[in-house]
């Protein structure tokens, strides 16, 4: 099972270069996207689930050709957006049994039976009746995982879906995701940098429309080790670092100013090396 996408631009009209030669190669399993906001997330993902069109550029899903098959490529494919309207009138189980129809599961029975199953596993069966527009919102993004997953798609598309979400939901979401990752491949786009450590085997970093990094998170970070380094500075101490160094963050902790800078060898006196983490790599990247 494998994604292609090759040479995928688009630019919007006012000459937002929202992807430029976008090149990824992905295979099943959990796929990471990140990137600051405004970085062309959200348009690449729109484009690989056949809702809006780039300007150039190939996508295969194995044998399909996203791009010129949008029909075919549908049927394998689960997508869940960033904002997503509900019909407030409709039942989940209704509505989850017309999208299972049109992703092609025309027997009644069966239909009925896999609505059961999503439901009992996104923990809505108890309220299958109840019209969606009451759904608080972590409801209805237990809801709209349900949507994207039945049918099992070769590939799922989740947009920064945990938002709104408490912790234990978010741990019950990224469950599902994980098990549907062991057959499809389902590519996550997220804010939250250590979900993507903890959850994904392989990521892209995107800037400007641009991929600046894909690989395993872990080893994206080897050629880090040794060159992150940390000091609780003052206000001005800071403001010379930034002069001079390679500040790449920096956090506020009770009032003082914790830097961080990278650079092969020690920055200056009382500067401690830390082990990489995936946010210094997203910082590095991006500038
Ligand atoms: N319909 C549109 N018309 C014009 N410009 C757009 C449109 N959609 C997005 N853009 C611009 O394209 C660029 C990429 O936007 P996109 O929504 O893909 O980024 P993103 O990485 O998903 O951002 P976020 O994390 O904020 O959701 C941004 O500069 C954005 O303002």
């Amino acid at each position: 099972m494998k994604l292609e996408i090759k040479n995928l631009s688009k630019r919007y009209s006012g000459e937002v270069c929202a992807l430029s030669n976008v090149n990824l190669s992905i295979s099943k399993g959990m796929f990471g996207l990140l990137g600051a906001n405004g970085a062309g997330k959200s348009t690449l993902m729109r484009t690989i689930a056949t809702l809006q069109e780039a300007d150039k550029g190939e996508i295969r899903l194995d044998n399909i050709d996203v791009v010129k098959n949008k029909h075919e490529a549908r049927k394998l494919l689960g997508y869940l957006p960033q904002d997503f309207g509900l019909y407030p009138q409709e039942t989940p189980e209704n509505l989850l049994k017309q999208i299972a129809y049109l992703k092609g599961i025309k027997g009644k029975k069966e239909r009925k039976a896999l609505v059961s199953y999503y439901l009992d596993k996104v923990n809505l069966y108890k309220v299958r009746n109840q019209k969606l527009g009451g759904f608080s919102g972590g409801m209805t993004r237990r809801f709209g995982i349900a949507q994207a997953l039945i049918g099992n798609p070769k590939l799922i598309i989740v947009d920064e879906p945990t938002a709104g979400l408490d912790p234990e939901e978010k741990t019950n979401f990224y469950n599902i995701l994980s098990e549907a990752s062991e057959k499809a491949i389902v590519i996550l786009s997220t804010h939250i940098v250590e979900d993507i450590h903890r959850l994904c085997n392989d990521m892209a970093i995107i800037s400007g429309g641009k991929v600046v990094e894909q690989g395993n998170p872990s080893q994206l970070l080897t050629p880090l080790n040794d060159k992150i380094w940390r000091k609780k500075v003052t206000k001005k101490e800071f403001e010379n670092l930034k002069e001079t160094q390679n500040v790449i963050r920096y956090e506020l902790i009770s009032g003082e100013i914790l830097a961080y800078i990278y650079s092969n060898d020690i920055p200056g006196d009382g500067f401690e090396h830390v082990v990489p983490v995936l946010e210094d790599l997203f910082f590095i990247k991006r500038k």
